[in-house]
């Protein structure tokens, strides 16, 4: 098949357990929660998203149509950026993802040394072969995937089946709670911050490629 990337750059995995982690981000174009134009955010089913997924016109972006040219694509990315140890490490991103992230693009990543991580809003299954799945999950968007290494929700969301004690007793690893950011001058720490104080299976996460300037 065909996948089509809107960007693919290195940077510090900014969210998470792997908070700090050099990465390479493969980030797909297209979601199966919103189109991606501002038109239709307001009629969408996930209607905060921070993020430009739409085409392929991106640093690093483009068709590829095979899955081997590009897991080459990746690995050439990382290797024009890390000088010396570190497993190589991808971060699939969108986008959603799992509409395109397949068994032969996993295969050829790991081929050329990757470690795979995803980040999914958990709306369709991922491959057990991947290495780090991270679900975050949406309101009226229900949960395919029930499992994983974090599951990492966007906080607040004020519709009753988006709160975090629906999620607590699912089986993943780490629970994370992430501010939702809605633009400059509104912040969601604070209420994030007493949440986990009250819950400790809870931990905050910050968006830290904001603070440092990182993409
Ligand atoms: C852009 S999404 C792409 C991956 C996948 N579609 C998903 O939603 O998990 C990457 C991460 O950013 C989070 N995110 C999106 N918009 C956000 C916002 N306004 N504030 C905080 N986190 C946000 C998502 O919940 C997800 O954890
Ligand atoms: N540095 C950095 N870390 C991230 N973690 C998750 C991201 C995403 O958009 O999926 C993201 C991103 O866009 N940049
Ligand atoms: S599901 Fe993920 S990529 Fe899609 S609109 Fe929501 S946050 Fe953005
Ligand atoms: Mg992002």
């Amino acid at each position: 098949m065909t996948y089509s990337v809107k960007e693919a750059f290195y940077t510090l995995q900014g969210e998470g357990a792997h908070t700090g982690r050099a990465a390479v981000f493969l980030r797909f174009a297209g979601c199966n929660l919103w189109s991606g134009l501002e038109r239709d955010r307001e009629k969408a089913v996930c209607r905060f998203c921070d993020t430009d997924f739409v085409g392929t016109n991106g640093e690093g972006g483009g068709k590829f149509r095979e899955p081997g040219l590009l897991a080459a694509h990746v690995k050439a990315i990382w290797e024009a950026n890390a000088s010396a140890g570190g497993r190589p490490y991808v971060v699939c991103t969108g986008g959603e993802p799992l509409m395109q992230l397949d068994e032969p693009l996993i295969d050829a990543l790991h081929a050329a040394g990757f470690e795979i991580a995803i980040e999914t809003n958990g709306t369709l299954p991922a491959p057990a072969s991947i290495d780090w799945i991270c679900v975050s999950p949406k309101a009226n968007a229900p949960l395919a995937q029930t499992s994983g290494s974090e599951l990492k929700l966007v906080y607040p969301q004020t519709e009753p089946e988006a709160q975090p004690e629906c999620f607590e007793t699912l089986d993943f690893e780490h629970f994370f709670l992430q501010p939702r950011d809605d633009g400059p001058g509104v912040s969601h720490v604070a209420a994030v911050a007493a949440y986990c104080l009250k819950n400790p299976k809870w931990r905050l996460s910050l968006q830290t490629h904001k603070l440092t300037g990182l993409p």
